[in-house]
């Protein structure tokens, strides 16, 4: 456990190459010829993450599996980063399908732990592990599909906004969104542009406003996720998609995929040590942290 931080700042501090500055990968994992025998499948698994390759389609299954609801720790984040990187590098791997194993909960967003009480060093950590996850999931040559089991508010949304496509378990009582502004707290730039890169402005716009969390219904009919399927149909149906998106040559794809996102990606590149600091300072002051103190009572109290 000791090894986390220390992995954190040697992960952080490395910097990224999103995808718009990698040389992209084509055509990764060669088709198995028919009548060979099945590929094997290829699993890590980490503390919080488990991770499992199936060679013979070039897919990786990514689970969430941090109770008691896959909050997004600096170990997590950390996590998340160097299984994307290890994936992103493994020439069998050409789309990964993110969920969780947490029954009803995708994940609960950014842990709001590691941003009370903390000094000024630990939240420029983060921070920058925070950026080096989005960075490496928007910016990944692979194809990205979530398949958000259960609530996925605020960072838990961005994580599927930042996939090619959002499948979702049709349970009304599973809902999603940048609920930001509930905490009195405020989505940074790059979580608003990757949702309003998906949804569009004005319905953005209003949301981040209001911090909605929309019901899987809404957030179906707002386009916030492609899709609604039984729950125990979720994962067939993210094959399906997957193999959809696989039947196109990687090259165009990645291409494609790196001139729709390249903009944002690079904002975010070019001020990463100002939203940094922006950040340290916002999280630092009195009312943030006393804002943050209350809404972590109020969801113990909602228990009781
Ligand atoms: C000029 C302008 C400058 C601007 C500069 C901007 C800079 C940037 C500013 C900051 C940006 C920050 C961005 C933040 C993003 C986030 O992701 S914040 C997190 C938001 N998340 C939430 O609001 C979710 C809260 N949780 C819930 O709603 C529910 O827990 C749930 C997920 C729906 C699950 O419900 P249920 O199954 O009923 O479980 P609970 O009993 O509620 O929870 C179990 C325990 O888990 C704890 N917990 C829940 N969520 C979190 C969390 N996100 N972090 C940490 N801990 C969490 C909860 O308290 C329970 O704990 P115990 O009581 O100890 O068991």
């Amino acid at each position: 456990m000791a090894a986390a931080p220390i992995l954190a700042r040697r992960i952080a501090r490395s910097g990224v190459l999103p995808l718009c500055c990698r040389p992209p990968s084509w055509d990764r994992a060669p088709r198995q010829p028919p009548g060979l025998p099945l590929a094997p499948c290829r699993a890590f698994s980490n503390n919080k993450i488990q991770v499992e390759l199936d060679e013979s389609s070039g897919v990786a299954m990514m689970k969430f599996k941090s109770p008691p609801v896959n909050s997004l720790s600096l170990d997590f984040l950390t996590e998340f980063s160097i299984s994307l990187e290890k994936l992103e590098n493994d020439r069998a791997c050409r789309g990964v399908i993110i969920t969780s194993t947490i029954p009803k909960i995708f994940s609960s967003g950014l842990d709001i732990m590691e941003m009370c009480g903390k000094n000024v060093e630990h939240y420029g950590e983060f921070w920058r592990a925070v950026q080096e996850m989005w960075l490496r999931l928007y910016g990944s040559n692979m194809v990205t599909v979530a398949a958000v089991n259960g609530s996925s508010p605020a960072g838990g949304c961005l994580i599927a906004l930042s996939c090619d496509y959002r499948i979702m378990a049709e349970n009304p009582k599973f809902s999603i969104g940048l609920n930001e502004a509930q905490l009195g707290i405020v989505a940074p730039f790059w979580f608003k542009d990757t949702f309003v890169n998906v949804v569009g402005h004005r319905i953005a716009e209003r949301s981040l406003q209001l911090g909605s969390l929309h019901p899987a219904p809404e957030a179906l009919k707002l386009g916030l996720v492609d899709e609604l399927v039984p729950e125990e149909k979720l994962l067939e149906k993210a094959s399906a998609v997957m193999a959809r998106w696989l039947a196109l040559p990687d090259h165009a794809r990645q291409l494609t995929k790196s001139m729709m996102r390249k903009a944002v990606l690079d904002h975010l590149v070019a001020h990463r040590e100002e939203d940094i600091k922006n950040f340290i300072n916002f999280i630092s002051k009195e009312s943030i942290q006393k804002s943050l103190r209350m809404y972590m009572e109020m969801l113990k109290k909602k228990k009781s």
